[in-house]
């Protein structure tokens, strides 16, 4: 069963650059569910990672409200803020971040370390989330001896370790070849199936074959239709 994780309401983006004003997200009304991979898709510019910064507690729209669970999070100081987004929210990038001199043990424990969370019980935590994405073989590698494709599982297990609702996804595939591309959706596919609201910007349009729900979005413009396929490449 789905249920609602983050609500927008009227919410609009506007960046300012001296005299000029860029809306990056026009007047956007969308729901995001647990047990749902969604993907955000769009040209270039296009205001995908302005609607993921919104949704994931990174930036405040600038009209409209956000609600995580019910709380509104356009309410929120920037500590509480801050603090949602430690406990709620997972993110894998497309260059992985991984700390080059930690190995996936230790990358994978850093968020709960950061919690306070005593270090016998990060590591166990940590060797669970590795586990679930089929790397116990790999625990101790320095992220230089794992291919892009491990690295890219070991972020996977970072984004879950702290146990979230959310996990938001910029780009996750764009530095792997077809086959471990496949392996990371499967994954992240997986997630969604146990309970998470997997969300994912991408150009990729071969990618739709995993997702529960497409959005475009283009000139800041959310659709649930696909204007022009060439603009994506
Ligand atoms: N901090 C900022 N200040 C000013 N303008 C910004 C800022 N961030 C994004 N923009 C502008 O807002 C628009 C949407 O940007 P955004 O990064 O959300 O697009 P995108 O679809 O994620 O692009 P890409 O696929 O190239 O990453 C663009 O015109 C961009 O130049």
């Amino acid at each position: 069963m789905s249920t609602e994780i983050v609500r927008l309401e009227a919410v609009e983006k506007i960046y300012q650059t001296g005299e000029n004003y860029i809306t990056a997200l026009d007047t956007t009304d969308l729901v995001f569910e647990s047990n749902k991979l969604t993907l955000i898709m769009g040209p270039s510019g296009s205001g995908k990672t302005t609607l993921l910064s919104i949704v994931g507690c990174i930036i405040y729209p600038t009209k409209g409200k956000v609600f995580y669970k019910d709380k509104e999070v356009t309410k929120l100081s920037e500590d509480e803020l801050a603090d949602l987004r430690l406990h709620e929210v997972g993110f894998v990038f497309q260059q992985f971040n991984l700390i080059e001199p930690l190995n996936a043990l230790e990358n994978v424990a850093q968020p709960l370390i950061l919690r306070n969370i005593p270090k016998k019980e990060a590591k166990e935590r940590a060797e669970g989330a590795l586990k679930a994405v089929g790397l116990e073989d790999r625990m101790g590698n320095l992220p230089k001896k794992l291919s892009g494709g491990q690295k890219q599982r070991v972020a996977i297990a970072r984004a879950l370790v702290g146990n979230p609702s959310m996990i938001l996804c910029d780009e996750p595939t764009a530095s792997l070849d077809a086959k471990s591309a496949g392996i990371i959706m499967q994954e992240l596919k997986e997630l969604a199936e146990e309970g998470k609201a997997v969300i994912i910007v991408t150009h990729d349009l071969r990618l739709r074959k995993y997702a529960d729900r497409v959005i475009y979005v283009e000139e800041g413009k959310v659709s649930n239709t696909i204007k022009n396929e060439e603009d994506y490449k």
